[in-house]
């Protein structure tokens, strides 16, 4: 079978996504889908993503980390598929789909390639010890450093991630630096078991823990940068819930082609 595949990148977050409906992959092969995001062996990707129809939403999400296995959500994702079904013209300026934490809703710009995302609300924050830890859609650890473009991203995220807390079920960790006039970003994904250039729903977990922290409240703009660009978060907060959180960045197509022979 011939699959027919593009390839979309959100602030340096880069995915695989696949028209479901044209490529009607029956059994989703936990292997392929690792060996087609592999930076050596395949097209290179932080996650591939299926775009299916859906009776009641606009699509559905369907997304698997790098490692090859179903991920929870991606904010980043999420904001590249919506780019890609507005690309095949299955929507036009805005859109409600189906993803695995729920239904979520968003804004394309003129250009199709800025997109701001829904995301879920948040009710609970915790702490382990100095760090936050809350649930965006996917789990987040969320610590404060200093100087951290020197930080040992790999290795010091590696470690919380896989700590007798977070083993079993996994953690992304971010690491946030407080520049005044936005956050500096970085983040150890779970399912890449590596950096990645930004992670959609770790930043909107940092924007939450730092108004928290900073015992913030009311309708609160974060201006973010991350290794591959800048991201914006907007929500509403009244010391206990953030409500009308979105997700805002770039999502672009970088190209697409096709795979042969792939054993579906
Ligand atoms: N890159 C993502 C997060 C993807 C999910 C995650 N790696 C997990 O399953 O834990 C984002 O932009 O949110």
């Amino acid at each position: 079978m011939k699959i027919n595949f593009y390839k979309y990148q959100g602030a340096g977050n880069d995915f695989i996504l696949i028209d479901h409906r044209v490529s009607p992959v029956k059994n989703i092969d936990y292997e392929l889908v690792a060996q087609l995001c592999h930076r050596r062996f395949g097209i290179g990707a932080d996650g591939l993503m299926f775009l299916q129809s859906h009776k009641d939403y606009d699509f559905e999400m369907l997304y698997f980390n790098a490692d090859g296995k179903p991920g929870t959500m991606c904010g980043n994702g999420g904001r590249c598929i919506v780019a890609f079904a507005k690309h095949l013209g299955i929507i036009d300026k805005e859109t409600d789909f189906l993803a695995v934490d729920g239904p979520h809703h968003a804004r394309i710009s003129e250009s199709g390639e800025w997109i701001d995302l829904q995301m879920i609300d948040v009710n609970t924050i915790n702490t382990d010890g100095n760090a936050f830890v809350l649930n965006t859609g996917s789990p987040h650890y969320v610590a404060l450093k200093e100087d951290l473009q020197n930080l040992d991203v790999f290795n010091e995220g590696k470690s919380i991630r896989y700590n007798e807390t977070y083993k079993t079920e996994g953690i992304n960790v971010n690491f946030v630096e407080d520049k005044g006039d936005h956050l500096f970003v970085r983040t150890y994904e779970r399912g890449v078991e590596d950096e990645t250039y930004a992670c959609g729903t770790g930043v909107t977990a940092v924007a939450m823990a730092i108004a928290n922290y900073k015992n913030q409240t009311g309708h609160i703009k974060t201006d973010i940068k991350v290794l591959g660009g800048d991201i914006k978060i907007e929500f509403d907060y009244d010391g206990k819930s953030f409500t009308n959180v979105f997700l805002c960045g770039p999502a672009k197509l970088v190209f697409e082609g096709d795979v042969s022979n792939v054993p579906l």
